[in-house]
């Protein structure tokens, strides 16, 4: 059965004078993994940052699991709340243990309870705990470190993942193996929420059971892959989707 996780009711946010986003309105199901795509500036971070409470709407309600945002302890809504971005800030000072047991301690979980997730959490991402458990950030590639940033980001098993472009700065091959890799955790983890921010859309349409596309703060259209691409509701849908099949051209023209 679906379960609405997290709605939103005629929200609005604006920056002084300026209406980012005008009147926002969508429900996400538990379990779903969707992704919101959309052109610079649309408002996807701003959506991303009032699902956490980072910020507050204008005006408007959130709800996250039936209860509106406004009234939760905000502390405890973040802890809820694994957040994954494209500046992964892991500590340069701490190993890849220490970084992915930050909030485990502050939770003040045992040292085996801790020592026993952090091991669970990199064999899930696929980093050999035996080799990268004592590094330091800075000895890891790029992609290694989104991997412990993803690993950092589900440590106390929160029930809704939050990404903000986390694989924007890797190259295509490294992220083509993040997004598979990202999928699956998905799919190993039962009923996880993940909301996923690209503005790629082959990004958007590989990982999304459903696509959110934003245009200037507004939703202009919130389908499954197929439908969008079978049905895009409107000419900027449209033109979003002519990208891919312009570079498919391109990419074939190249190899004839
Ligand atoms: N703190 C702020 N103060 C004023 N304006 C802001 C603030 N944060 C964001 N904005 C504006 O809100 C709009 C939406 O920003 P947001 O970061 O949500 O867009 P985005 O879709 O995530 O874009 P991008 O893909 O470039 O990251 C932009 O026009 C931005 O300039």
């Amino acid at each position: 059965m679906t379960k609405p996780i997290i709605q939103f009711k005629h929200v609005q946010k604006r920056f002084g004078d300026n209406i980012i986003i005008p009147d926002l309105n969508f429900t996400v199901n538990q379990g779903e993994f969707v992704t919101i795509l959309g052109s610079s500036g649309s408002g996807k971070t701003t959506t991303l940052k009032m699902i956490n409470g980072l910020w507050q709407p204008s005006a408007g309600e959130i709800l996250i699991d039936g209860q509106q945002i406004s009234k939760l302890d905000q502390v405890k809504l973040r802890r809820h709340m694994g957040y994954v971005v494209q500046q992964i800030g892991l500590f340069p000072h701490m190993t890849i243990a220490e970084n992915i047991a930050v909030v485990p301690k502050m939770l003040q979980w045992s040292h085996s309870k801790i020592d026993r997730r952090v091991k669970e959490l990199l064999e899930l991402v696929r980093l050999e705990p035996g080799v990268y458990a004592n590094r330091y950030p800075q000895q890891l590639s790029g992609g290694q470190q989104q991997r412990v940033g993803v690993a950092r980001a589900l440590a106390t098993n929160p029930p809704y993942v939050l990404f903000d472009e986390p694989f924007g700065a890797l190259d295509a091959l490294t992220r083509s193996e993040l997004q598979q890799e990202i999928k699956r955790i998905h799919e190993s983890l039962a009923d996880k929420t993940f909301m996923f921010v690209t503005h790629d859309i082959n990004e958007a349409l590989f990982l999304g059971q459903r696509v959110m596309v934003m245009h200037k703060g507004q939703i202009v259209q919130f389908a499954s892959p197929e439908v969008l691409v079978r049905h895009p509701a409107t000419p900027f849908v449209e033109e979003l989707l002519g990208t891919v099949q312009q570079n498919e051209n391109l990419w074939r023209h190249q190899h004839d």
